[in-house]
């Protein structure tokens, strides 16, 4: 468990990480979600020791980095993936790690079969791909098998066959029960992988909550119906007060969309007190998007003008139903 108390880094002006709270429980990954420049990076180098806050306080299972007794055995990280000497092959820097933190030799072939890098563990580390890279990076942090791992941005720069990968790893790390805080500004990457997310702007909390929950709170749910009778059943539904709209698709012809706290039981109840028939009946929920935009408002870290391009920033490909302008990204 990490845990997160007032906790503040300020660069002269810069306020990097601004009061912030959290918890990070076992069992699950949680996803740290920002926009660029948030403080995503800064409040892990403060919970891994590398940076001192300003004020306010992170533990670790109740201690703070520096009182561990053997750090890598409770906490492992991944914060960047080429730090790794070139010339090194990724069996003697993994073996230099070990021999440094006091563990056994054992630790290192244990890592690289976990990641599955043993095949090319004699291999220069200079010559691996970004994704083998950042195997080897998750191999470190995983070397005094550790019930708390931390990944900086793991996906950066990944192929889709290495963003798969690395997804999947942390599932599985936090299926062990582990403890596993990844951050990211990739969105539906993260919709995708965390199923617990603390959201922050401008290095304050926006929201902590299961994934489920915040894109439901932000972006509400919206029914969608078939029905041969629409007008019908959007007069029935305007008598009771519900928000509706009517789309003109080329491949579906007519669809009603109800908005707000609604159930399909609802519709479907009300559909059939009216004698109703209905084609399609189907909840849609709001994307991890939506959700985003609406709740980071103007945390993001630019001035209005800036700020759809800087959300758009974050690579995300534009849901239904969102206006999101196209930007570059500059990978970090
Ligand atoms: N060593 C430093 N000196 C001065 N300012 C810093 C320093 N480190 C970070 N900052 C500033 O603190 C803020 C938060 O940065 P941080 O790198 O923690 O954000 P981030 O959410 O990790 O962003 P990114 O996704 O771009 O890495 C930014 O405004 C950044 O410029």
């Amino acid at each position: 468990m990490i845990e997160a108390q007032g906790l503040t880094k300020r660069y002269g002006q810069t306020v990097a990480v601004d009061n912030l709270s959290f918890t990070v429980k076992p069992g699950k990954v949680t996803g740290f979600l920002g926009p660029n420049g948030a403080g995503k990076s800064t409040t892990m180098r403060m919970i891994l020791g590398l940076d001192t806050p300003t004020a306010g306080d992170v533990r670790i299972d109740g201690q703070h980095y520096r009182d561990l007794h053997q750090p890598l055995t409770k906490i492992g990280a991944l914060l960047d993936a080429k730090w790794v000497h070139p010339n090194r092959s990724a069996r003697s820097h993994l073996a230099w790690m070990a021999a440094s933190n006091k563990l056994p030799k054992s630790s290192v072939d244990k890592a690289l079969e976990m990641v599955g890098l043993t095949s090319v563990a004699g291999k220069r580390a200079g010559a691996y791909s970004l994704g083998m890279s950042q195997r080897l990076g998750i191999a470190g942090a995983l070397l005094g098998d550790p019930e708390i791992l931390l990944f900086d941005e793991p996906v950066n720069g990944l192929d889709p066959e290495g963003i798969v990968w690395i997804r999947t790893f942390m599932q599985k790390l936090a299926s062990e029960g582990r403890t596993v805080l990844v951050s990211s500004h990739l969105l539906s990457e993260m919709s995708l992988t965390a199923e617990e997310l603390i959201v922050i702007g401008r290095g304050r909390l926006i929201a902590q909550s299961s994934t489920r929950e915040f894109v439901d709170r932000a972006s509400g749910t919206t029914v969608k119906v078939r029905t041969p009778q629409l007008d019908q059943l959007q007069g029935i539904l305007q008598q009771q007060q519900v928000v509706t709209r009517i789309e003109d698709f080329e491949d579906q012809g007519k669809v009603l969309f109800a908005e707000g706290e609604l159930t399909t039981d609802q519709i479907g109840e009300t559909a059939a007190a009216h004698g109703i028939v209905l084609h399609e009946l189907t909840l849609q929920r709001g994307s991890l998007e939506q959700a985003f935009m609406q709740m980071t408002g103007d945390s993001v870290q630019y001035h209005a003008h800036d700020e759809l391009a800087h959300v758009a920033d974050v690579n995300l490909p534009a849901p239904s139903g969102t206006e999101v302008a196209a930007g570059p990204k500059e990978d970090n």
